[in-house]
C-alpha cells in the first residue's frame, strides 16, 4: 500500500485534497480524520501538519508527501520535489517599516521575526550576515510594532497581510514558493522500480493538464490548414479529418485554456467555423 501524507490544515489542505478526489482518489470525510484508506487504489493519506511532512518523508516512513516549497526548505530534512502542483503559490520576503532597512545586509545585528528559521539562518549564512532569528508561530507582522523584532521574513501571497501592517519588502525576495509532490532523497534512485508512485504522479498530473488545456474543435478549408495548425499545433501534433464537403476538413487540439479566446479569435479570422471548446476532465498524456 502507498503511504502519502496530505496537509490536514491551513492554505495547503483543501486544494491538495481537492486534487487528490480529482485524481480519482478517497479523501477524507471530516477534518479531523487523521488517517483515510483508499482500497480501491491501494492508498493510505495520513492527515499531518503541513510543517512536518517533509520530516515523514524523508524519514521514509511514508513514500511521498504533498507540501510547500518553502516548507520543504525550511525543514531542512532530505527530501525533494518530484512534482510541482501549481497551487498554493507564494513568495518568501523580508519586510520593515518604510526606509527602516533597505537591504540584506542592513539586518547585521539586527533582529529578524519569523515562522521559517530554516529558510532564514540558511539565506543569512549563505551571505554572512550575522543577524539574530526569533522564532514566531504567527502574526509575525505584529513584531516589528511591538518591538520585538526591527524585521521579519514571511510568505507573502497577495501582500494586504503587510499593507495591512504598515510594512514595505526590501531586497530580492528570499525563494518563491508553490505545493508539490515530494519524495525522500535516497527514495528516488529508484523511482523507475515503483510503478505506485509513477501511477500516482500520471493521475496528478492528468489533473493538471485537464485543469490548464481545453479541447478545441473546428472546420477550415483545407487551404488554411497549415496556417490554422500553426496557432492550434496540440501537444503531438493535431487530428485532422476530411469533411463531406470537400476542401473542408474538421482539426482537433488540446490548447491551453489561457488565450483560447484569442486563438478562437484567430481561427475565426482565418475562415475557420463551427470553432468550440470543451473542457477536459482528465487526461494521461
Ligand atoms: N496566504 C498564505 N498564507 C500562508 N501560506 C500560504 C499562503 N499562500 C500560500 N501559502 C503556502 O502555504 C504553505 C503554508 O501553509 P501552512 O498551513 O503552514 O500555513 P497557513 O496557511 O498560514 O496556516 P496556519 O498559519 O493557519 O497554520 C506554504 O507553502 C506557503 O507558501
Ligand atoms: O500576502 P497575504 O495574502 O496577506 O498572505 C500572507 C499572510 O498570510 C499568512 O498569515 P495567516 O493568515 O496564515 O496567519 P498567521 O500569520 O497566523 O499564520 C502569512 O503568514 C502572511 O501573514
Ligand atoms: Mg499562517
Amino acid at each position: 500500500m502507498l503511504r502519502i501524507a496530505v496537509p490536514n490544515k491551513g492554505s495547503l489542505s483543501g486544494p491538495a485534497s481537492a486534487m487528490l478526489h480529482e485524481a480519482g482518489y478517497r479523501q477524507r470525510k471530516e477534518s479531523k480524520e487523521l488517517v483515510t484508506v483508499d482500497p480501491d487504489n491501494e492508498v493510505e493519506f495520513f492527515y499531518l501538519r503541513p510543517k512536518d511532512i517533509a520530516i515523514y518523508v524523508s524519514s521514509g516512513k511514508l513514500d511521498i508527501g504533498i507540501t510547500g516549497e518553502d516548507l520543504l526548505i525550511d525543514s531542512g530534512a532530505q527530501s525533494e520535489v518530484i512534482l510541482p502542483l501549481g497551487f498554493a503559490r507564494s513568495t518568501f520576503r523580508f519586510a520593515s517599516r518604510p526606509g527602516a532597512v533597505k537591504d540584506v545586509a542592513d539586518l547585521a545585528g539586527r533582529t529578524i521575526a519569523t515562522s521559517y528559521e530554516g529558510i532564514v539562518a540558511k539565506y543569512l549564512a549563505e551571505r554572512g550576515v550575522e543577524a539574530s532569528v526569533v522564532h514566531l508561530d504567527g502574526a509575525v507582522e505584529t513584531a516589528i510594532e511591538l518591538g520585538v523584532a526591527d524585521a521579519i521574513a514571511d510568505v507573502v501571497e497577495t501582500g494586504t497581510s503587510l499593507r495591512n501592517a504598515g510594512l514595505e519588502v526590501f531586497g530580492e525576495p528570499i525563494m518563491r514558493s508553490e505545493a508539490c509532490v515530494i519524495r525522500s532523497k535516497g527514495a528516488a534512485v529508484d523511482e523507475g522500480a515503483d510503478p505506485k508512485v509513477q501511477q500516482f504522479l500520471r493521475r496528478l498530473q492528468g489533473v493538471l493538464v485537464a485543469r490548464t488545456y481545453v479541447m478545441m474543435d473546428y472546420d477550415c478549408r483545407a487551404e488554411h490548414l497549415e496556417k490554422a495548425v500553426a496557432l492550434t499545433p496540440g501537444l503531438e501534433s493535431p487530428t485532422v479529418s476530411p469533411l463531406h464537403n470537400e476542401g473542408w476538413v474538421a482539426v482537433r487540439a488540446m490548447v491551453p485554456a489561457k488565450g483560447a479566446q484569442r486563438i478562437m479569435d484567430d481561427l475565426y479570422e482565418l475562415g475557420a467555423r463551427a470553432i468550440l471548446t470543451t473542457a477536459i476532465h482528465a487526461c494521461r498524456l
